[in-house]
Order: C-alpha cells, then structure tokens, then sequence
C-alpha cells in the first residue's frame, strides 16, 4: 500500500433539513443532533479512510440546501470529485427536486465530462418507516433513469448505510477514474510531509 493519501472532494446536495450536515457529522464524529441548525453558506470536514487497499482523504463538502443561500453553496462546486444527491424518504418535495440539484451542479461545478461524473443518491431518515412518502423502487427508478446509481437508504439518526454510502462515493471516483486514465489521481497528500497538488480549485 502507497504511504500517498488521494484527497477526493465530495458534495452534499439537497433540500434544506433532508439531512445532509447530520449525515456528515455521524460519518466524521459519530455524533447524531436531533436539533441541528439549518447551514447557512458551506461547511466542510475531513475523514482519512482505506478503500480497496488505497488510502483516501475524504474531504465533504456540506452546502446550505435551502434557496436564499445559493449564491454562497455554488462557488464551492468546482473541484468536485462526487455529488452526493440527497433527500428525505419523508419529504416526497425533497426527492421530487432531486432533478433541480443535479442541474444545479452540472451548471456551476463546470465538470470536464459530464456523462461520466459520478453521482450517489442518498434517501435520508429511513428510520421514519411510518412516514414515508417516497418507495425504495420509485428512487431507484430515478436513480436509473438519471443515471445517477447507486442509490442507499440512509439514517444519520441510526447510523444505517453511512459508511457504506461515503465509501460507495469513493469507489465511484475510483472506478471513473480508471476509466479516464488516472488523471485525478495525480492529487496526493504526503503524509509525511506537505501536500501536493496539480488539480486547480476555488476553494
Ligand atoms: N429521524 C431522523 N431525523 C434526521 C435524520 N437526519 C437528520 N435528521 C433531522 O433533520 C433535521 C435537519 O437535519 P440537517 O442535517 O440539519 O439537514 P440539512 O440537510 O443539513 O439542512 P440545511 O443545512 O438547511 O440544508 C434535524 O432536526 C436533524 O436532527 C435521520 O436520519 N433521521
Ligand atoms: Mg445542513
């Protein structure tokens, strides 16, 4: 295994309170907040994981899903490896505008090959079983449809499908990426030393 961690920039899309800061905090800190705020703007947090024998430096990006902060989530688009596209399978809106999201993404991220970008599709709050709105098949239908596979049903609050989503996103990158010919993968942390970067990001 390369001593060379690989710095993957993932996004976290979707409408506000589908979840997306709390299912970042349970991946990064293992912590669940039942009151969280709404994000306003970005935040991000990093997580070092191994992938398939590869150490991968996990950089997520969490955007503010609600409309009156749009201007301050676009311009950190740019530079991302994956989108994450999220809603509540409580929330039929919140999945009905998943379409939106990803035309808000391919518009402002300004990806090289768009056909090829990988997507993941997070349907959040599974645990509200009783409260569903949107099925298992119908969101895999999109799924298909948009070409934006896989697909995982998710809580934050119960830990379900996190880590298996987050690391889904990895291997996405990494199957993109051996289909392009190992560009991205230039992008390397020594981590014994400084970073080291030739991919340009505005952020
Ligand atoms: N039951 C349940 N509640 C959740 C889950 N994930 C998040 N929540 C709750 O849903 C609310 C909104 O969660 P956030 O993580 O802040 O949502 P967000 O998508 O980041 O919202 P914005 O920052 O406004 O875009 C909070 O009260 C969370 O506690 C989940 O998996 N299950
Ligand atoms: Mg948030």
């Amino acid at each position: 295994m390369s001593g060379k961690s690989l710095l993957l920039k993932v996004i976290l899309l979707g409408d506000g309170g589908v979840g997306k800061s709390s299912l970042m905090n349970r991946y990064v800190t293992d912590r669940f907040d039942s009151q969280s705020f709404h994000t306003i703007g970005v935040e991000f947090l990093n997580r070092d994981l191994e992938v398939d024998g590869r150490l991968v430096t996990l950089q997520i990006w969490d955007t503010a899903g609600q409309e009156r902060f749009k201007s301050l989530r676009t311009p950190f688009y740019r530079g991302a490896d994956c989108c994450l596209l999220t809603f509540a399978v409580d929330d039929v809106q919140s999945f009905q505008n998943l379409g939106c999201w990803k035309k808000e993404f391919m518009y402002y991220s300004d990806v090289k090959d768009p056909g090829r970008f990988p997507f993941v599709v997070l349907g959040n709050k599974v645990d509200k079983e009783e409260e569903r709105q949107v099925g298992l098949e119908e969101a895999r239908a999109w799924c298909e449809e948009n070409s934006c596979c896989p697909y995982f049903e998710t809580s934050a609050k119960d830990d379900t499908n996190v880590t298996a989503a987050f690391e889904s996103a990895v291997r996405e990158v990494l199957a993109a990426e051996d289909q392009i010919g190992h560009t991205l993968l230039s992008s390397t942390i020594d981590l014994h030393g400084n970073r080291k970067s030739t991919r340009s990001s505005c952020c």
